[in-house]
């Protein structure tokens, strides 16, 4: 829309802000990703992980969220331009899940890196 005044940027973010709350009210995935994050903080405390750790852990929860928002993005758009099956309709929407699904489960084998030698030692010292 050029010519046109853009918002400002308060409302920029308030914008952005609507589209997340959306996206979680709306989105099974994001509410599960939401859980998640809440597990994974709760782990990181008790734990008591280094700084690195939650860099980390905040990284993935960052780039997870995100690329599910653009996936909502993405098969809303597809969903507006068609409502038949098409072959490039299902190649975007496809290829949008899949690059969710390869953060998840680059996270979940982080998440284990980082917290399984920690519970496993907790265990040990639990047990003995
Ligand atoms: N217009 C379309 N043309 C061809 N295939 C489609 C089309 N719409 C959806 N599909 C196929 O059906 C699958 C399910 O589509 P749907 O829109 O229900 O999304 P979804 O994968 O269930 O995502 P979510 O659970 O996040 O809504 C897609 O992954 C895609 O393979």
């Amino acid at each position: 829309m050029s010519g046109q005044k853009k918002p400002p940027l308060y409302k920029s973010f308030g914008f952005a802000f609507e589209g997340i709350f959306a996206v979680v009210k709306k989105e099974r995935n994001m509410q599960i990703h939401c859980c998640m994050m809440v597990l994974v903080i709760l782990a990181g405390l008790f734990f008591q992980i280094s700084a690195v750790e939650w860099c980390i852990c905040f990284v993935l929860f960052g780039l997870i969220m995100s690329l599910e928002l653009v996936n909502t993005a993405v098969e809303s758009v597809v969903d507006l331009v068609t409502e038949e099956r098409r072959p490039l309709a299902k190649l975007a929407k496809d290829a949008a899940a899949g690059a969710v699904l390869i953060a998840s489960i680059m996270a979940a084998v982080a998440g284990l890196i980082i917290f399984l030698p920690k519970g496993w030692e907790f265990l040990v010292g639990v047990m003995g």
